[in-house]
């Protein structure tokens, strides 16, 4: 409370768990999290010291843990879960009623409004989904419908146990429309699918946790040969008529995306999502191409290498590419550069990194992927701008018609417009308002209606069990409270009185609900309440990565020379990189182009420092 009263509630959260270890609540969150009950269950593996790439599913990144961070492996908690019969069930109410329905939360407390973030591209918004592609995938269960086929609830007692589907009001401002009452929503997989039978049931990741370019490569070794040509390191691309490399067909374009024959457009990639929309399609095709450059240009340089070694370091040095931007740039405006510096985040410029620490578990945390991360679902953008090299608007398209539908990026002259707009078109606001694309469109198909992302994420917080906001607060150093009107530290006056409306206690708040309705830390695109989630998961997938890009004396270190080559390269280096003909970009492209401070220059100057030579054999 003295922190309340000295008016400035931020200074004290602006922590990070790990780096706190003397403070009360990141000593529970450190005892707990390293310790995972699921640990018991991962597989024995005897690990080879000496590989110098890392494995595709990341076995024996830790020597004392090997299965840490492997597919289909538990999430780490921060904190144990919330579930009403402390096994699986969701949570309640303190009442003990249901908690409200995550449609009318969604509708009381975030209306649907597009707020523009005139500082940051789309390009951060993008760059968080490709993060959040790589650390995590949930798979769904399998079973029946959870809804009937008019989207109405079934009775209490025929629902499935995989069933968690989220109740809309007859008065609901949208769906009343369509006479809907029932979203369909399953819950997803736990250990105890794979055998592993403890309780409180453990949520999985489906790809590896490590921030490794599985999106790219896929998370097993199969995968990873699906994509591969075995012919000069590169990676299978289909052509277009003129020549443009994109990725390859799945053989089943019908069955994973919204088209209508078997001849349309539709990826396979590393990851499934690759389809999901415009932007993540556009961004693995870029990293595809980025690969198969690098591959190229290492060819060239080594003509005796084969295409085993060709394929590993083209691979390392995308991995490496992508944990230096998510470092260097994008986590500075997540997060906020001092907190960066002050925590060992920030990149080295000289030498190499130190800190690898074997006893992190890097696994990825369920807080984060249940809530945290989940909320910058706000900063995406209903309509894309597709822009033209003078940076013209050339067209807008509908975020919703294009969902699992990439056709349209491979159209003439629309990949580099594309591009152009992730760095040019502001992303939305890291705030209450969402788009509303995502929330009354997703996956819309055909049908005038979609589904609600935003009422899908709090109902997935309580499908992992994640703790109520008022827990979550005190982890990250805010105050215990017990009425409503103490989150005044931390929030408005009007969102409070919103708040009280739709729940009950305040016990009752769901971690994600809380977290938006928070004012944000100055300076960062995060409030209080999720700075030290975000920041503990992003400390860990450094830390706790023994193949790190920054770090030395391992068999899988860059020379000095190779790691100044990649502390180089920019977000905008790849949009120049890997365009099919684009000339300008900013020398930062998370942020909006202006003439004085970030003004647009030739490519050729952006790239200019970016060669292969310190991969020379000779
Ligand atoms: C570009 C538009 C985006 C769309 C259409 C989208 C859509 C989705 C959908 C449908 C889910 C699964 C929901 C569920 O069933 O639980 C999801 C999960 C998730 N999203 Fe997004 N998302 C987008 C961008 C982002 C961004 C920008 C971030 C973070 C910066 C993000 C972070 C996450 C995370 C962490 C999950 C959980 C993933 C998992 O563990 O499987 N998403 N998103
Ligand atoms: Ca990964």
């Amino acid at each position: 409370l003295d922190q309340v009263r000295s008016g400035n509630p931020f200074r004290r959260q602006k922590r990070l768990l790990h780096s706190n270890p003397n403070t009360e609540f990141s000593n529970i969150a450190l005892s707990i999290s390293q310790q995972n009950a699921a640990d018991s269950c991962l597989p024995k593996i005897s690990c080879n010291p000496f590989l110098k790439y890392r494995p595709f599913d990341g076995t024996c990144n830790n020597f004392l843990v090997p299965g840490w961070g492997t597919p289909n492996t538990a999430f780490v908690r921060l904190l144990p879960p919330s579930y009403s019969d402390g096994i699986s069930r969701v949570r309640m109410a303190q009442n003990g009623n249901w908690l409200p329905s995550p449609r009318v939360i969604h509708t009381v407390l975030f209306p649907e409004t597009d707020v523009f973030d005139f500082r940051h591209t789309l390009a951060v918004m993008e760059w968080g989904q490709i993060i959040a592609h790589d650390v995590t995938f949930l798979s769904i269960k399998k079973g029946p419908a959870c809804c009937t086929p008019n989207g109405n609830l079934f009775p209490p007692q025929e629902l499935h146990a995989s069933c968690l589907p989220i109740v809309i009001p007859s008065n609901d401002p949208f769906y009343f429309k369509f006479r809907r009452t029932c979203m369909d929503m399953k819950r997803v997989k736990t250990a105890n699918e794979l055998g592993c039978n403890i309780f409180p049931v453990h949520q999985i990741s489906g790809v590896s946790h490590f921030l490794d370019g599985s999106l790219i490569y896929g998370s097993n070794e199969d995968t990873s040969n699906f994509l591969r040509t075995f012919r000069g390191g590169l990676l299978r691309a289909q052509l277009t008529a003129d020549r443009r490399p994109f990725l390859i067909n799945t053989d089943k374009p019908t069955r994973v995306c919204h088209v209508l024959s078997d001849a349309e457009v539709c990826y396979s990639a590393g990851d499934g999502r690759v389809n999901q929309n415009s932007e993540i399609a556009v961004s693995q095709v870029m990293f595809m191409r980025l690969h198969n450059l690098l591959a190229n240009q290492l060819s060239i340089i080594n003509p005796d290498w084969t295409d085993n070694v060709i394929f590993h370091e083209a691979r390392r040095i995308v991995i490496a590419i992508i944990q230096h931007i998510t470092y260097n740039e994008y986590l500075p405006i997540l997060l906020g550069s001092k907190f960066m510096e002050n925590s060992n985040l920030t990149p080295t410029r000289i030498n190499y990194a130190i800190g690898y620490n074997e006893n992190v578990n890097p696994s990825t945390i369920s807080e984060f992927v249940g809530a945290a991360f989940r909320s910058y679902h706000s900063t995406v953008q209903g309509f894309i701008s597709l822009v033209n090299e003078s940076r013209a608007l050339v067209a807008e398209i509908r975020f919703s018609d294009f969902m699992n539908k990439p056709g349209i990026i491979q159209l003439p002259g629309n990949f580099d417009h594309f591009l152009r707009g992730l760095i040019t078109q502001p992303q939305q606001e890291q705030d209450i308002f969402f788009s509303g694309e995502i929330t009354n469109f997703l996956f819309k198909s055909d049908a005038p209606f979609g589904m609600d992302l935003l009422s899908m994420d709090i109902n997935r917080g309580r499908d992992l069990g994640i703790p109520p906001y008022t827990t979550m607060r005190v982890l990250c150093g805010l105050p215990m409270v017990n009425r409503f009107e103490d989150l005044k530290d931390v929030m408005d006056d009007e969102k409070i009185v919103r708040l009280a409306k739709v729940y009950s206690s305040v016990h009752d708040i769901d971690y994600l609900v809380g977290g938006l309705l928070e004012r944000r830390i100055p300076g960062t695109l995060t409030s209080p309440s999720f700075h030290c989630v975000v920041a503990e998961a992003f400390y860990r997938y450094k830390f706790g990565d023994r193949f790190f890009y920054e770090f030395g004396g391992q068999a899988g270190s860059f020379t000095l020379d190779q790691l100044n080559t990649i502390r180089k390269v920019t977000f905008s280096t790849l949009i120049c990189l890997t365009g099919d003909n684009i000339q300008l970009a900013q020398p930062d492209g998370f942020l909006i182009p202006n003439v004085k401070t970030n003004p647009l220059i030739p490519c050729s100057e952006l790239a200019s420092g970016f060669n292969l030579h310190a991969w020379s054999n000779s």
